[in-house]
């Protein structure tokens, strides 16, 4: 007869039973990675200097609104944002004060400050907490409500490191060695997919085929190689649609072979060929002998000084107005 082990802990126990089950281990101390949806809603961002600009990138990337406190002058970065989005930044020139958010409580959807200025900091991210708006205080991670992470971008893909407070400048090094890992096409091809499943549920919209419809497009996904996907036309993906249509019942799934696709195009996709072209283009160059990259670098330093020149300019045109 089995006896009960009394020499395990109800916590080993438990351990045990999720791995039975195949179900995700749980370990706790981490913290909650989501994407979050901020376009359109407006972010306070107090501070224009070097952690702001890095600020920017983040908010600016998914399309916040923001407004941001800071006296004059600000860091070149931010300046330059503020010139390249004058529609997504509202610049109030002077230091924070706490009416800026008393005054106006439902109006910030976050608030980040990046100040050298840690009394100010802390006021802050008091007044954050008594208004219930989360808050990244940069240096004072005890008073952030989440932390920033090493991102990178590749059209829709957005691949985020974090460290939990460890070690950034390790997560910035992790982001790379991901990014080195991935395919090279991978942004566009995930662009491809998300426009083969938005035209899929357009087609079979009704909440009875969401099984069938998920099921096909779990297959699809697995299916093709990454450069395949990504040079994939608008033909190329009606042809695949078609498929879906030809099984009826509910197990029953049509997933072309990437070559029974191929046979169905008329001509080339226009990514393709356009790639193509890019190789043939570089072939010729390696043959000529020219040294890969130089000329553009030289080129893009002299346009580099000549744009920062001119945004100078238009900057101090738009404090004089
Ligand atoms: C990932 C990244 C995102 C971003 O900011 O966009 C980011 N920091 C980055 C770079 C970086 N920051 C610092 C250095 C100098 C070297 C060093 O100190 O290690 C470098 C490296 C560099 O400059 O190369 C200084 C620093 N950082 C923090 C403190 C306070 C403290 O630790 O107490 C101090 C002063 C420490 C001191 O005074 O000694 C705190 C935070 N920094 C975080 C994020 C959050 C945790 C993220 C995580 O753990 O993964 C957290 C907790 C809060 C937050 O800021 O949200 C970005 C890399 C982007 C990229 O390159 O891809
Ligand atoms: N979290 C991080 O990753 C990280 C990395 C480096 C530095 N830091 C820390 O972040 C802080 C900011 O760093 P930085 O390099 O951007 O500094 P910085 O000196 O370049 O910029 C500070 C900015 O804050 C503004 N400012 C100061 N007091 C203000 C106030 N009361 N209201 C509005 N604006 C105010 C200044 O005008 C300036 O624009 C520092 O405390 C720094 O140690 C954090």
């Amino acid at each position: 007869m089995a006896t009960k082990d009394n020499t395990m802990t109800p916590e080993r126990r438990l351990e045990i039973r999720e791995e039975m089950f195949g179900y995700p281990k749980i370990q706790t101390g981490g913290s909650l990675m989501i994407a979050w949806q901020i376009k359109g809603k407006r972010v306070l961002l107090v501070g224009g200097g070097e952690v702001a600009a890095t600020r920017l990138v983040h908010l600016l990337s998914a399309d916040a609104l923001v407004t941001m406190i800071a006296p004059a002058p600000l860091h070149p970065e931010v300046a330059f944002r503020l010139t390249q989005f004058p529609q997504s930044i509202t610049w109030i020139d002077r230091p924070f004060q706490s009416t800026d958010l008393t005054s106006c409580p439902n109006d910030y959807s976050l608030i980040l400050t990046a100040i050298d200025d840690p009394v100010a900091s802390s006021e802050i991210y008091t007044l954050a907490q008594q208004l219930k708006i989360p808050a990244n205080i940069a240096d004072v991670p005890p008073e952030c409500d989440f932390y920033f992470g090493s991102v990178h971008r590749d059209g829709p893909l957005q691949v985020m490191v974090s460290t939990n407070g460890n070690g950034p400048r390790m997560a910035s090094t992790i982001r790379k060695m991901i990014a080195e890992a991935l395919p090279e096409d991978c942004g566009r091809a995930i662009e491809r997919m998300g426009k083969i499943r938005q035209e899929l549920r357009k087609l079979a919209p009704e909440q009875r085929e969401g099984k069938r419809r998920m099921e096909w497009i779990k297959q699809m996904s697995d299916k093709y190689p990454w450069d395949a996907v990504a040079g994939m036309s608008d033909e190329d993906m009606q042809n695949l649609l078609e498929w879906y249509f030809r099984g009826q019942g509910e197990g029953e799934f049509y997933v072309p072979e990437w070559e029974e696709l191929i046979k169905m195009r008329k001509g080339k996709s226009k990514w393709v060929r356009e790639r193509e072209a890019k190789e043939r283009e570089e072939k010729e160059r390696e043959e000529k002998g020219e040294k890969k990259g130089e000329d553009a670098a030289n080129g893009g330093v002299e346009g580099l000084n000549k744009q920062v020149e001119g945004l100078k300019v238009e900057d101090d045109e738009s404090k004089a107005k």
